[in-house]
């Protein structure tokens, strides 16, 4: 039996990316086409590392090879990736832009924004984080960063703040900046031009997602990053209570104003029930059910996922090792599984492809 390159095609070209609806020989998903007897070889580029639907895609392609040329193929499917890009965010080396927002505070966005960098990159992406909560930054406590201070270094002329690494993520916080004893004390402009340096003056260097953890509401932060910087899309954290319900719609309301449009990637509910450690079976719903697949819903945006409230998730935030980085925690997989959602929506929005769902 003799394959040829063609039929290879012709067989893959069958085969759907189910969240781009084209097939993945029109995208130009497949590359490197071995063939050597009946044995074949072949490299599927998905739009990012931490597609979900890899194992489809995979499972996908055997099938219509073993379908359209022979079930007496040897397949060997090399699945890579290739981050795709948005337009562009204005900081070069930056593929993708993602803003975590919540409209009330203490709802654990700084928490969400942490583990999700870090689920990006453990599932093979280049990830950066800012911490640009001016009024309460997060992520040197998170990352047992107290008292660092980013160095400076030269960069084709230009002085240029070298973002901290830790954990395979390069990181900058306004707390890196600030006395964690003192209040801020900065007017509005001040703020602006201080968040901006954030994206403009570090050496962030090649990243495929840099991931924004925006102070809670709707203030001068927003609109600086909104507006100094295309976005590719924001992720809306929110707890079940109905009080954080509204604020997040407020804060939903901005991403969606004709002036700011960021597309919604998404809705993530955090907290949503507790569950003791002595009874895992149970589940209490102590702060109200399905209110942030309903937020989702309402505004035709993805439901990405629910978090408990758990005690080693605050724990390991308390304790510099944010909890996805815990291989044996039941709850790390939850957070891989939104980190997956995310770069889905990313990949969706950057095809141009509404990522709206209407029911
Ligand atoms: N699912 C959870 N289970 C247990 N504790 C949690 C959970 N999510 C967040 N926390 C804890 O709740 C507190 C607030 O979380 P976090 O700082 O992430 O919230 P935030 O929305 O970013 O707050 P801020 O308004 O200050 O920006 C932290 O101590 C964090 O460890």
């Amino acid at each position: 039996m003799t394959i040829t390159h063609e039929q290879v095609l012709h067989a893959l070209g069958h085969v759907e990316e189910p969240d781009l609806k084209k097939d993945l020989v029109t995208l130009n998903m497949i590359q490197d086409i071995k063939i050597d007897g009946t044995k074949l070889n072949f490299s599927v580029v998905l739009t990012t590392p931490a597609c979900p639907l890899k194992g489809l895609i995979e499972n996908a392609c055997r099938n219509a090879i073993s379908h359209f040329i022979s079930p007496e193929i040897e397949v060997s499917i090399n699945m890579t990736s290739q981050v795709t890009a948005q337009k562009n965010t204005g900081v070069p080396g930056v593929k993708n832009i993602i803003a975590v927002a919540s409209g009330k505070g203490g709802v654990g966005k700084s928490t969400v924004a942490a583990n999700l960098a870090l689920g990006l990159a453990q599932k093979g992406a280049k990830v950066g984080l800012i911490d640009a909560d001016i009024y309460g930054p997060s992520v040197p406590i998170m990352f047992g960063l107290e008292g660092a201070r980013p160095m400076a270094s030269q960069v084709n002329g230009k002085t240029r703040i070298e973002p901290i690494e830790k954990y395979g993520i390069k990181l900058l916080s306004i707390g890196f900046f600030t006395d964690p004893n003192q209040p801020v004390p900065w007017r509005g402009p001040m703020v602006s031009t201080a968040v901006k340096q954030l994206f403009n003056d570090a050496d962030w260097g090649e990243l495929d997602y840099l991931v924004v953890d925006l102070p809670p509401g709707t203030g001068d932060i927003h609109i600086t990053v909104t507006q100094s910087f295309p976005i590719a899309g924001a992720v809306i954290v929110t707890t079940p209570q109905n009080v954080a319900l509204a604020d997040a719609r407020k804060g939903i309301g901005m991403f969606m104003m004709d002036a700011i449009n960021v597309p919604v990637l998404g809705v993530i509910e955090n907290m949503s029930y507790f569950t003791p450690a002595e009874l895992p079976e149970n589940k209490y719903y102590i702060f109200g059910q399905g209110g942030g697949q309903k937020l989702a819903e309402q505004i035709e945006a993805p439901f990405l996922g629910e978090i408990p409230l758990v005690k080693s998730i605050s724990e390991s935030g308390d304790s510099g090792q944010p909890l996805v980085l815990q291989d044996n925690n039941p709850m790390t997989q939850a957070f891989l599984n939104i980190a997956e959602r995310v770069a889905q929506q990313v990949a969706i929005c950057n095809a141009g492809i509404s990522n709206k769902i209407i029911n």
